[in-house]
């Protein structure tokens, strides 16, 4: 067992009252959580079930739980280790009766969202992508308490934002089921409400321990604190260099003003990093620094120096998934396990073509999050139309379904009404449209340009419909009407391109899409048997993990940070997600940034740059 320094051992023997313990990564928060735990078990005598210990996902709880048990050496534990979601939602059980099937689970949620999307008729390109942002801004809205009359909705025009509220949360009381915000806003309500509930629960945990408390959002702390009262024996850990939940309406104001909210909080820094190797930290330091809002402190190495961070710039990703693969092989040749091994990425989007890499060489992974399959985004699916009619053109069966999902993008004033065949005939087409010339000219157009492109390679077609078709104007056009930048959806297009690349037929593409899917399903099903393999992660998902090797790629601006960049704060964000992502190494470290991004000049990442600052 680790021995305690002396500031972990003052934090953990923190007798009654707040307390916040301020840390960089890497410095034993769990460790510090856990031993606390036993001391007020073992040393003040408290009754373990008078603890409650909070933290952010169930893994984080159960691996609590169970560095908890082997340190006690017991089997079980009457210490309640859980999520806000399950203690609030406990509370709740008692108070209403509600059961686990009460709880509304996701696929339900979207299916509500769906109908309640369709009913306002708002017809969108990538449905998906509304009810995912219908889904935060409704869950935005209940977290921070905001009056719905008041709100200005951004996911589509507040009209019918009010009507979907309205509508899904009807949905929810009709079928008797709470969403996970609804459990804290109910929580928040009944223990405003009813002050005997509130003294059952404040005199059953006396003790609340919170870890990661810079992820705390505004309703969790209302609630935290009414339960902490009137004793406020609140013990809170966090990081806020490594607050990265502001999306999801984390505040980590609230750590940094827990001082003006608790004036006898007692405060302790542990500032010794025990994972990473001296230039690690130092490196890590050194970018985070560049951040303002944030507690000023100076984190340590324990550890000697180590090797460099290694930093590598390459011609393009081709190339630089080729080294990572190279370093694996090695690594393992030498003996290593892959699961030391971890390979870090902005965005889940980023490692499809390393996963194609990764399976083409047989290294096994693990993928912390879901890849979303690319090829199921709709400008995916509008270029596969126009692939497939011009492939189809040949033998003059170009289909109606492809022909439907793409005859007016670009504009070209079609109406659903001159199809009646399962199979376009383009005389009958010219017939129909014989008054409109101006209608006429651009049938014709598309007729050769599909003749033209069946001749292409993939890759050739694509950058054919895409600047002769005038795919990319339709999209500049979309963009436009819905206020974003156009480059968000080029960068579709430009990876699909990066994709097709290499193969000479459209069939020959087509096959190779189909053995991935089913290779990453066979992956997914054999994820859970074995154990060893490299792990693949966001920079998100990688928080609160550590591995002996990291590979952080595509640092380079635009991905890290992300290119949806607007403000400082969010800049700073980007930034505590890298230092996040650096920090999760603990001997060596390697941060990829390439030259060229999907065939164009891309720059190296800021962060990269601040690493290197003499
Ligand atoms: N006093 C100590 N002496 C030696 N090793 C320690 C000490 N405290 C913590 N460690 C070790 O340091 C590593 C990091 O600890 P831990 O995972 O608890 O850090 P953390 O603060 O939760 O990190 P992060 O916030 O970055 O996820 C662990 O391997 C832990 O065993």
């Amino acid at each position: 067992m680790n021995s305690l320094s002396e500031v972990q051992q003052k934090a953990v023997t923190h007798r009654d009252g707040p307390m916040l313990v301020l840390a960089g990564p890497g410095s034993g928060k769990t460790m510090v959580l856990t031993r606390r735990v036993q001391y007020l078990t073992e040393i003040c005598h408290i009754p373990p079930g008078e603890i409650l210990v909070i933290t952010f996902t169930k893994a984080a709880a159960r691996e609590m739980k169970e560095r908890y048990l082997r340190l006690t050496n017991s089997a079980n534990t009457a210490v309640s280790f859980g999520t806000f979601h399950a203690v609030f939602f406990q509370i709740l059980k008692l108070a209403y009766g509600y059961r686990a099937d009460n709880i509304l689970r996701e696929t339900e949620k979207y299916q509500f969202l769906r109908e309640a999307v369709y009913k306002q008729k708002l017809e969108p390109d990538d449905e998906s992508e509304l009810i995912g942002s219908i889904a935060a801004e409704i869950s935005k809205v209940k977290n921070d308490r905001v009056n719905l009359q008041e709100y200005k909705a951004t996911s589509c025009n507040t009209k019918s934002f009010t009507a979907i509220f309205n509508e899904y949360d009807n949905r929810l009381r009709r079928s008797n089921k709470i969403d996970f915000d609804d459990m804290l806003v109910y929580c928040y309500q009944l223990l405003k409400e009813r002050k005997d509930i509130l003294g059952a629960w404040q005199r059953k945990f006396r003790y609340i321990l919170v870890d990661e408390f810079q992820d705390i959002n505004q309703l969790q702390y209302d609630i935290v604190r009414m339960l902490a009262a009137p004793e406020d024996n609140l013990f809170i850990v966090g990081d806020d260099d490594q607050s990265i939940y502001r999306f999801r309406g984390a505040k980590p104001e609230i750590m940094l003003h827990f001082k003006q909210d608790y004036p006898a909080a007692k405060q302790v820094l542990l500032d010794t990093n025990y994972r990473c190797t001296r230039l690690i930290v130092e490196g890590a330091c050194k970018v985070i620094e560049n951040n303002k809002q944030r507690f000023a402190k100076k984190i340590q190495a324990n550890k000697q120096e180590g090797p460099p961070i290694l930093h590598h710039k390459f011609r393009d990703q081709d190339e630089e998934y080729e080294c990572v693969v190279d370093k694996i092989k090695t690594y393992r040749e030498k003996g290593g396990s892959y699961r030391d091994i971890a390979i870090l990425f902005r965005t889940n989007t980023q490692p499809r073509k390393l996963v194609e890499e990764l399976i083409s060489e047989g290294i096994p992974f693990r993928m912390r999050d879901a890849l979303p399959n690319l090829y199921d985004h709709w400008i995916v699916k509008d270029i596969f139309a126009y692939l497939h009619m011009a492939r189809d053109m040949k033998k003059s069966l170009v289909k109606r379904e492809d022909f439907l999902q793409v005859m007016n993008r670009p504009k070209r004033y079609l109406g659903r009404e001159c199809l009646d065949s399962e199979v376009i005939s383009w005389e009958e087409l010219l017939t129909w449209y014989d008054d409109k010339p101006w209608v006429c000219e651009r049938i014709e157009k598309l007729e050769k340009d599909l003749k033209m492109c069946g001749h292409l390679s993939p890759s050739g077609a694509l950058h054919y419909i895409r600047n002769i078709i005038g795919y990319e104007e339709y999209l500049k056009e979309y963009a436009d009407y819905k206020g974003r930048k156009p480059e968000d959806f080029f960068g579709i297009l430009d990876e699909l391109k990066e994709l097709a690349s290499g193969f000479k037929t459209l069939e020959e593409w087509e096959n190779h899409i189909a053995s991935i899917r089913a290779e990453l399903l066979k992956q997914a099903k054999e994820r859970e048997a074995s154990s060893d393999g490299v792990i693949l992660s966001t920079m998100h998902s990688s928080k609160g993990l550590e591995y002996r090797i990291v590979f952080i790629i595509d640092a380079n601006e635009g991905i890290t940070p992300h290119k949806r960049v607007l403000f400082e704060e969010d800049m700073e964000e980007e930034r505590r997600l890298f230092y996040v992502a650096m920090t999760r190494a603990k001997e060596l470290l390697y941060i990829f940034s390439v030259r060229k991004l999907y065939g164009k000049k891309a720059e190296q990442s800021r962060f990269v740059e601040e690493l290197l600052e003499e």
